[in-house]
This record gives C-alpha cells, structure tokens and sequence, in this order.
C-alpha cells in the first residue's frame, strides 16, 4: 500500500545571495485542506522560500515535489505558469481597467457560461456578488482583498502561496477577512502556505506553524504545540513578553529566590535560564512582611516592589523590581489591578508554565 505524498513537498532547499545563505537547507511538507504558517522575523528568508515554490527564484540546491511529482530541482524546473500555484501577497493589484467579474475570471479556461458561474461561486463566498460589473476602484481595501483572494483561488490552485497578505488592511478588518480567508481557503482545499511575521496572525490562521530563524526552520508543529513547548528562548520571546531568571545547575537542580527548578542534563555548574510568561507569574500580596508558604506546585515566593502598573485593556501589566537583584519582572493579570509604585508584592512560578534552558 503507498501512502498519498504531501500535496506539496519542500526538500533541502538553500538559496544563497553573495556566498550567504538566506535559506538554509529548509524542508516541509503541506496537505491539501491544511494551512502551514512561515512565521519569523524579518529578513529570515520566509518570502525567498516562498518564491522559490512559485518558480520565480531558483534555489542553488534541494528540490520542490507537488502531488509526489519533481516540479524543479538545480537542472529540471517546471515554468511558473505550470504549477498549479495561486499566489497572493501583500501588494496585490486588481486589473484597473477590468470590471471585478472580469478580475476574478483573469486565470480561468472553459466557456463563457463555465466562467461566469464560478466567478459568482466565488464573489458569493467573500459578498460581494452586486459588485460583479463595477471597477475596482469603487471597492473599500478590505473588499479589494477579498477580490483578489478568489481572483487567485479561481483557477482550483492545487496550492496557495500567501505573502503577509493582511498587512495591508486596517487592524479593524483584518480579524474578519482573517476569518473569512481562512473559511474559503478549507471550502477551496488547497494547501496553503502563509508567510508571516506575526505570531497572532500564524496563531489564528495555521493548522502548523513552521518557525523560521535565520533561513532555518528551527520548529514546527501545531500552534499549540510551539506555543507551549517552545525549543529555546526565543521561541517563547517570539510570542510573548517573557521574564529570565538564571540560575546555576548542582545535581540536576537549580537554586532561585523562587525555589529549585528542574534542569535534566544539563551538567553541574553550568547556567541556566528559567523564562516565564508575564501571564503565568503568580502575584501574592504581602501578609504583615511575609510572602505564602512554599507549594510543590508553585515554589517558593519572591518579594519585589511596584515600580509601575498600567491598564491594558484585556489585562493589567505590572512591572515590579525584585529585592533578591533589583531585576523587574513583568506580570500580567485580568481586568484591573493597579497597585501604586512601592507596594510590597510577592511572585511565584507555575513550575508546569516555565521553561528551563541552558544558558546561551
Ligand atoms: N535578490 C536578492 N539579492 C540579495 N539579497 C536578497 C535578495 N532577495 C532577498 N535577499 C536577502 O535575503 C534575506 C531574506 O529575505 P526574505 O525577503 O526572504 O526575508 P523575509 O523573511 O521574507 O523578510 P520580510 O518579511 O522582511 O520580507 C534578506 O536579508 C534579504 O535582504
């Protein structure tokens, strides 16, 4: 029995510019139906993946399958043209001088009759049926991208290449044609790869997120996934504000004003660096000069003072500076809290929030 192969297929890519390597050696697989996010910082070679997989930028090493089929290695390269590929990006332009129907009816084949029907299939999806006949100019941005979403899924893309194609749209908007996309995109059963830079967007979007650093995939799996067991650091800095507390390793353990962490091989003497969310930092008030009693569950707890509190809308971010070194850690809370600078306060750490690495 042979299992079906990935709809698309990305092997050992690498493209360098000037002897450098801005992909190095990048690998994914993506599904028909699923949507796998490139999220990272910029300039770490998200959209020179992406043109790679479209054919407009050839790789200097590593191949592209689609449905098992090589479309291009370093000798043999299928155009464009021939991909079966949709693309959308950032800065989409509709056709000035063509109605919205016409648009969307740019990249079909079949019959007048053949055309017309799908391109009100699709206008009917995004809404925007009553403006088949009318020009691009009289449509709002968002409306604009929704047209240029179906212009690009009209011709059945077997894969869908997205380029931060909501940063163009007003924060307001953005949530809803995130949605709406996202809908269309499952309805259409592409596969879909979507390159951003933002971890709420990949968040909402993706089924996997694929974590790009430095030309490299450095982790990929479910949102969940790389959200609650990052590999390093950074990767928990890429979602949130993240405190640091170091500490330095005895017998698999290490000693912090919050009590001892586990740090499993990692030898004796080396540091480690403890990083915690601001939302999982535990606040305590402070009971006649003392802070609660140790839990299994929580350790032990720090005493600090408020140096500033702000409401944020959803939650309060409270800054405070730790007597043990005069460090601030920040923690977040729901609603309003907001102590006056000075206050004694007292933080503990969920030991099953925190994250323990080796200092780097
Ligand atoms: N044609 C080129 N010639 C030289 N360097 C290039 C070329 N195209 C891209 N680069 C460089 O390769 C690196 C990766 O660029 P790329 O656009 O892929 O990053 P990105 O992750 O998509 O970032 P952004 O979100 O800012 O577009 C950058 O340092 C960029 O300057």
């Amino acid at each position: 029995m042979s299992a079906i192969p990935p709809r698309l297929e990305i092997r050992n890519l690498i493209r360098r510019f000037d002897g450098q390597p801005v992909v190095n050696d990048v690998s994914l697989k993506v599904s028909p139906g699923q949507v796998t996010c490139l999220l990272g910082p910029s300039g770490c070679g998200k959209s020179t993946t992406l043109r790679m997989i479209a054919g407009v930028e050839m790789q200097d090493e590593g191949e592209i399958y689609v449905d098992g089929n090589l479309i291009c290695d370093t000798v043999f390269r299928v155009p464009p043209e021939r991909r079966h590929i949709g693309l959308m990006f950032q800065d989409f332009a509709l056709f000035p001088h063509l109605t919205v129907g016409d648009n969307v009816a740019f990249g079909l084949a079949g019959s007048k009759e053949q055309k017309r029907a799908r391109v009100e299939e699709l206008l009917d999806k995004v809404g925007l049926t009553r403006f088949i006949d009318g020009y691009p100019y009289l449509l709002s941005g968002g409306e604009q991208q929704r047209v240029a979403l179906v212009r690009a899924l009209a011709p059945r893309p077997k894969i869908m290449l997205m380029d931060e194609p909501f940063s163009g749209l007003d924060n307001r908007l953005r949530d809803d044609i995130r949605d709406q996309t996202l809908e269309i995109l499952k309805q259409e059963d592409a596969a879909v790869l979507l390159v951003t830079h933002e971890p709420e967007e990949a968040m909402r979007m993706a089924d996997e997120i694929a974590l790009m650093r430095d030309g490299r995939i450095v982790q990929q799996g479910a949102p969940y996934n790389i959200y609650n067991a990052p590999r390093d650091k950074q990767a928990v800095a890429f979602f949130s504000d993240i405190n640091v507390i170091r500490g330095k390793v005895k017998g698999a353990l290490t000693e912090t004003p919050f009590g001892q962490f586990l740090a499993p091989g990692v030898p004796d003497g080396n540091e480690v660096e403890i990083v915690i969310r601001p939302q999982h930092l535990k606040i305590e008030f402070d009971r006649s000069g003392k802070g609660p009693l140790p839990t299994p569950q929580h350790g032990a707890a720090a005493r600090g003072e408020v140096v500033r509190a702000r409401f944020m809308g959803a939650e309060s971010l409270i800054e405070i500076r730790m007597d043990y070194d005069g460090s601030i850690l920040k923690a977040t809370v729901p609603n309003v809290f907001l102590p006056n600078p000075g206050r004694v306060l007292w933080l503990m750490f969920r030991r099953d929030r925190c994250f323990v690495f080796p200092a780097g």
